[in-house]
């Protein structure tokens, strides 16, 4: 397991080894130490899994009470993946980092409690696996608009509209999140 810094501290990239053959792959998709060793604390209390067709655009999700890291793959397909530090005080509050996850590098993203998430789907289908830190918490899940101009986030280009829930499409801007629900940056 090969762990790589992203642009954004605390945001990493994983990326294992991946043993292809004859008959397909192997990969090792979890180790409690890869985290551990690379200096993070996580206790995964949560598996999720969502398919979704090309076009589609998930995101931006947090949770203000319960505030989720997650570590996730693309098991099918390919996906563009999208961390947004929202944390409070952050020096890197607004910024993003984007990092394609697919079933061929296996590559995963570990993105800390308190960031924003999502993803869209470039391949024809993609299977989206994730684990996470908190439980769901449906009465502290909160987004941001996928496309605020204050965040600014490079999407890749797309001959059709993205398809968003009726939730993402109507997400409020960063600037309209209350502030004292955001996690509060713990410092480097
Ligand atoms: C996220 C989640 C949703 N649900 C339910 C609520 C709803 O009826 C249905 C679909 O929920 P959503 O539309 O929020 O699903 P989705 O848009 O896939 O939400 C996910 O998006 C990505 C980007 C993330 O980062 C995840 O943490 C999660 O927020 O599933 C659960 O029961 N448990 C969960 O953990």
């Amino acid at each position: 397991m090969k762990i790589i810094e992203t642009a954004l501290p605390g945001v990493l990239i994983l990326e294992p080894q991946v043993f292809g053959d004859a008959r397909g792959f192997f990969v090792e998709t979890f180790r409690e130490r890869w985290l551990r060793e690379a200096g993070v604390e996580a206790h995964f209390v949560q598996d999720n899994q969502s398919r979704s067709r090309q076009g589609v655009l998930r995101g931006l999700h947090y949770q203000t009470v319960n505030p989720q890291g997650k570590l996730v793959r693309a098991a099918r397909g390919s996906v563009f993946d999208v961390a947004v530090d929202v944390r409070s005080g952050s020096p890197h509050f607004g910024q993003w980092v984007g990092v394609t996850l697919d079933d061929v590098s296996h590559r995963q993203l570990w993105i800390p409690p308190g960031f924003a998430h999502g993803f869209c789907v470039l391949s024809d289908e993609a299977d989206f696996a994730y684990k996470c830190t908190s439980y769901y918490d449906p009465a502290s899940d909160s987004g941001i608009l996928w496309n605020d101009p204050a965040i600014g986030i490079d999407w890749p280009a797309l001959d059709e509209a993205w398809l968003l829930s009726d939730k993402d499409q109507r997400q409020p801007r960063l600037n309209e999140q209350p502030r004292e629900k955001l996690t509060v940056y713990p410092g480097p």
